[in-house]
């Protein structure tokens, strides 16, 4: 909602809105450039004029793009946080400091944040919800979570009146990246990950993004405003693509599914239906998902987006998940909308839930995927399905390869817990015929 009279209004400043940029990387410089690009239209469009007012980098005499006037960069972003000529300070240095310190110091300083930072926001967000709040200021952060596609306004404010009960699915433009290529092309894991550096879709630090630690974040920034509720990066159990085989994506065809790593959170309602009891589940995933579900058609950088409410049903957000100039017309977007307030005297407050209650992950049911290795002897395959049926597992599917020794067997269950799961894998693991159990992996449903 439109708040509280903003702490410099537009009347003050003419038509125009000064930005300062905190980062001239991969896509701060997208953001620059798109920025000078389109300043003409946005202001044909709003009629305010955005100009680039200054930009703050580690290192000013690194070559910068010949599109951008070189008067502009510092070295000090405390020159950009507490200028006068700055009403609007976009941040895309990342990581969570300096980061953070430099987003309050702007916000105490009364100007309007936008930043694209999911890990800061999915780990400080509801001080710095505040901290803008008690400025008067907007604080943005559309291109934290699926970069170029709007979800998060949306979720704000075209579902404020709704009652989402799920938000799942393809949050990492990198891992889907990385899935395409090894699943269509054959390419190598590593391979695969340099090519999408390459292309600017991964984080400074790739890790975040193969270890789902990314998805992680954006999980709990969308389910966050989804829910009302706040969650927390470290509320979202995650298990990343690392240590996917060649046998898992052939084994995953010939069952009809493909793999992707996918971010689902789903809330719970009380025992009693009430919203006193209810709980949040939230996990990060690599899944197997039916080869015609629409998830599964989501390919390179493209994510999209399951939001599932009770009166709008099932709504799904698709677009650019990752990469320079689609996150550029995210934040671009934030920059206008914040002008726009600042014209109106208004600002919008990102409203913070109380903490949610997190649904245990041994508590989530799902069908898994689970491939053994076991001797070719009598009996065994009865002995290990026994193993599952005590511990309440039932298999659906059985499927069998073997030499004269040893077989592979993969087994497809139907909806357990994870804690039946792997109460079943830890005594199947000591059974003397089994000789390996490999990765397990969560159907999606
Ligand atoms: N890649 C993508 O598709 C998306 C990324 N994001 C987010 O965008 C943000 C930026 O990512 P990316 O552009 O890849 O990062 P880069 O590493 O490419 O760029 C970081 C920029 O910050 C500058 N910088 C670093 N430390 C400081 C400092 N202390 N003071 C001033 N400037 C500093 C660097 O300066 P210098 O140039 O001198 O080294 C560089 O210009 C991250 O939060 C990321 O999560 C969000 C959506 C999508
Ligand atoms: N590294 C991220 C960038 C966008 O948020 C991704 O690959 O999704």
């Amino acid at each position: 909602m439109d708040s509280q009279p903003t702490a410099c209004t537009l009347s003050a400043m003419g038509n125009s809105v000064r930005v300062g940029l905190l980062g001239c990387g991969t896509v701060g410089e997208a953001f620059a450039e798109l920025l000078v690009e389109r300043r003409g239209a946005i202001e044909d469009v709003t009629g305010i004029s955005l100009e680039l007012a200054r930009i703050a980098v580690r290192d000013p005499g690194k070559p910068r793009s010949a599109k951008l006037d070189s008067g502009l960069f510092t070295g000090d972003p405390y020159d950009v946080v507490k200028a006068d000529d700055v009403d609007v300070v976009v941040e895309l240095i990342g990581g969570t400091a300096p980061a953070g310190e430099l987003i309050l110091a702007a916000l105490n300083a009364g100007k309007s944040v936008v930043t694209g930072n999911k890990e800061l926001v999915a780990s400080s967000g509801p001080e710095l919800y505040a901290a803008a709040d008690r400025a008067g200021v907007d604080f943005f952060f559309e291109a934290a979570a699926v970069a170029a596609v709007p979800i998060l306004r949306p979720i704000r404010e075209s579902l404020v009146g709704e009652d989402v009960t799920r938000v799942a699915g393809i949050v990492n433009g990198t891992t889907n990246y990385i899935l395409t290529r090894m699943t269509a092309d054959g390419l190598g894991f590593d391979e695969a990950l340099a090519k999408a550096q390459e292309l600017g879709y991964a984080e400074p630090d790739s890790t975040a993004d193969i270890t789902g630690a990314d998805a992680a974040s954006k999980l709990a920034i969308l389910s966050s405003l989804a829910f009302n509720r706040s969650v927390a990066a470290d509320d979202v159990a995650r298990e990343g693509i690392v240590g996917l085989d060649r046998e898992d994506f052939e084994l995953a065809a010939q069952f009809g599914y493909v793999i992707k790593l996918l971010a689902v959170a789903d809330r719970f309602p009380g025992d009693t239906g009430d919203e006193a009891g209810a709980q949040i589940g939230a996990q990060v995933f690599p899944a197997l998902v039916e080869r015609d579900h629409p998830l599964a058609t989501v390919r390179d950088s493209f994510n999209a987006v399951f939001v599932t409410t009770s009166a709008a049903g099932e709504l799904m957000f698709y677009g650019r998940g990752a990469g320079p100039r689609p996150s550029a017309s995210s934040i671009l977007g934030d920059v206008a909308a914040a002008a726009d307030h600042l014209r109106r005297g208004t600002h919008r407050r990102v409203p913070v839930g109380a903490p949610a209650a997190i649904r245990p992950t041994e508590d989530l049911e799902y069908s898994f995927y689970i491939r053994t290795e076991v001797d070719e002897a009598p009996g065994v395959l009865s002995q290990v399905t026994g193993v599952f049926g005590r511990h309440g597992v039932s298999i659906r599917k059985v499927d069998q390869h073997g030499s004269e020794s040893q077989a592979r067997v993969v087994f497809v269950t139907f909806p357990a817990t994870e804690r039946a799961l792997n109460a079943a894998l830890d005594e199947l693991r000591g059974l003397g015929h089994v000789r390996g159990v490999g990765r397990v992996l969560r159907i999606y449903k």
